[in-house]
């Protein structure tokens, strides 16, 4: 049995997390962590994610119940993320990072610690998300220069970073399908007199409002005709299934950092 730490407790996903490690087989959570100044520190994990007591308490310090899990799971914001990513590479447990809008000094931390604990990394963790990323190189690889490429993307009002983690991603899969780098034709916004269009830009635009769980639809424009390939996440259970199915998966594994298509075997 993996125990499982979910970073985050209280939180939109920590909440859904929780309860995918109840339901899933062959894991169990060991622990729940919340900020120390939490008003839920204390309270019981189960109750707080609406799947019944679980004997749980939420803590505010993930080293002090390093003993009480196998992996964790982080979904909470960037500096939290690498404080807990500090506790885990310091006592060798691996971890499933789900926060976005980790910047690139971040992101390189990410890539130390990878070194000397298993980390799995990816700013999607649904199915479709990831089969959706393969769908994407095919028909960039196709298209090759003839289309112009946008990526909208869609989320919740509470959402802090944008574009997406996911619209990023997309953004370099078609990227990376076309022989470019996403620093070098990204776009992240239009506005005045902004010239033509030019072919080999990637542009990003962003929407927020209300309850949007997740919605991103890459576009791909040609003359005559156009594709639009699209994800839609109607709930947050998806996210979390993935992120406990990648926990488990990570158990045991030698130190790297690895994404969601390791996990579901997607990588060519
Ligand atoms: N990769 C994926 O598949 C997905 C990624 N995400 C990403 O996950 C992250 C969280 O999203 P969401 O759940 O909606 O956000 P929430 O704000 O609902 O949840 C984040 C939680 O983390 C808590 N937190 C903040 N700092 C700490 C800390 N130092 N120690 C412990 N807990 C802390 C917050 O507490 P407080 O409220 O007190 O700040 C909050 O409860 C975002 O970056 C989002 O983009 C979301 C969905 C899917
Ligand atoms: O903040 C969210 O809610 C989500 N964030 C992730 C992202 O930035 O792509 C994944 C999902 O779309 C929900």
């Amino acid at each position: 049995m993996i125990r499982i730490a979910v970073c985050g407790a209280g939180g939109r996903m920590g909440r859904a997390l929780i309860a995918a490690v109840q339901a899933a087989e062959g894991a169990e959570l060991g622990a729940a962590i919340e900020r120390p100044d939490s008003s839920l520190i204390g309270s019981d994990a189960g109750e707080l994610a609406g799947v019944g007591r679980l004997g749980v308490p939420v803590n505010g310090d993930l080293a002090a119940v390093a003993d009480r899990f196998d992996v964790a799971i982080d979904f909470t914001a960037p500096a939290a993320t690498l404080a807990h990513l500090a506790i885990c590479r310091a006592s060798g447990k691996g971890l499933v990072i789900g926060t976005t809008g980790l910047n690139e000094a971040q992101k390189a931390e990410l890539v130390a610690a990878s070194a000397a604990t298993g980390v799995v990394y990816s700013g999607n963790y649904s199915i479709g998300v990831n089969v959706t990323l393969k769908l994407l190189e095919l028909a960039a690889a196709t298209f090759g220069d003839s289309v112009d490429i946008d990526v909208l993307e869609a989320h919740h009002r509470h959402k802090v970073d944008a574009p997406s983690g996911t619209a990023l991603m997309m953004g370099e899969a078609v990227a990376g399908a076309l022989g470019r780098d996403l620093k070098d034709v990204a776009v992240y916004a239009r506005e005045g007199h902004t010239g033509p269009r030019e072919r080999q830009s990637i542009g990003f635009q962003t929407l927020r409002g209300g309850d949007t769980v997740g919605d991103h639809t890459v576009f791909f424009f040609g003359e005559g005709e156009h594709v639009e390939i699209r994800h839609v996440a109607t709930n947050r259970a998806n996210f979390a299934n993935g992120a406990v199915r990648a926990a488990i998966w990570l158990a045991g594994r030698p130190a790297a950092l690895y994404d969601m298509r390791d996990v579901l075997g997607l990588k060519s």
